[in-house]
């Protein structure tokens, strides 16, 4: 039988690719930084410019799909995914690495129908690694299958997370509480790619065998999600139930045992959920 989201895949596939076009072009130019909710919480030109794009083209080509952006949301939009085919957009994941040239830079393109991931399009442009994954049918860099990696002892992985965009002290204490307990369990290592996205590829990948943070937003994860789970993987909420994307918090890793063991080291708080209602 036909796969009814082939169409939207290959669109979301073609536009990530020239949306990588034109960030790439940018890298050249001079990037003007802005600032969202904190002083390091960074925006430019080309992040709007490309989502503007990629949404643009859903809009020719799918009239009826509905659409959440990164900068659509930070310009007032709501932020309501519902049962409709929803396209749900981070014109560029890792804006902080962008603006110092620093080589992890996603596109991510999540589609989902009914609250269900279909499929999940995030492209590293500076890599030029294009990951995909549709539900049931596995998930994919450049063509070739990914798998997580197979190692079940948490003593003998890297788990990726990241430090976030707030500085307020207890932020930062919390994070820095749940780094030292997993960094002491102990962990062969800690890493930060700058990206949610391209973080939870490398579990897809098998490179690293988890990741975590509190604060993300769903267009930071959408996409991967489907990309680790099609790839083997689980996802997990912070405090060990099932994940909710609108959350902020998750836990992605090649396995139960993993994930599992990396809830019980974090210190788990809750920021406002993406679809809270706006404060006035
Ligand atoms: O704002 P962009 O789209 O670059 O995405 C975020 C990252 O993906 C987070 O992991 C990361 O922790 C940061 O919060 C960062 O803002
Ligand atoms: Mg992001
Ligand atoms: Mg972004």
């Amino acid at each position: 039988m036909a796969d009814i989201w082939q169409d939207a895949m290959d669109h979301a596939v073609a536009i990530a690719r020239r949306a990588g076009d034109v960030v790439r072009e940018a890298l050249l130019d001079d990037r003007m930084v802005m600032t969202k909710t904190s002083s390091v919480d960074l925006v430019t030109q080309t992040d709007q410019k490309v989502e503007k794009l990629i949404m643009q083209s859903v809009k020719d080509k799918f009239p009826t799909h509905r659409l959440i952006g990164e900068e659509s949301v930070a310009a007032g939009e709501a932020c309501d995914l519902s049962d409709a085919p929803t396209w749900i957009i981070d014109p560029i994941d890792g804006t902080t690495n962008f603006v110092h040239a620093f080589p992890f830079v996603a596109v991510s393109i999540g589609f989902s129908v009914n609250k269900q991931i279909e499929f999940g399009v995030v492209y590293s442009c500076l890599e030029d690694k294009m990951f995909t994954a549709r539900r049931g049918k596995g998930a994919f860099c450049n063509g070739n299958v990914l798998q997580v990696s197979d190692q079940e002892d948490i003593r003998q992985s890297i788990i990726a997370t990241e430090f976030g965009s707030s500085r307020e002290p207890e932020a930062v204490n919390n994070i820095f509480s749940s780094l030292r307990s997993i960094l002491c369990i102990p962990v062969h290592g800690v890493r930060t790619a700058g990206s949610a996205a391209i973080n939870m590829c490398l579990v897809a990948s098998g490179c690293v065998e988890a990741y975590y943070e509190i604060g993300i937003h769903v267009w930071d994860v959408a996409a991967a999600s489907l990309i680790v789970s099609e790839a083997g993987g689980v996802l997990m909420d912070v405090d060990g139930g099932s994940v909710d994307l609108m959350s902020r918090r998750i836990v992605a890793a090649n396995s139960r045992a993993i994930a599992e063991r990396i809830t019980e080291e974090i210190r788990s708080f809750s920021p406002p959920r993406d679809d809270a209602p706006p404060q006035h």
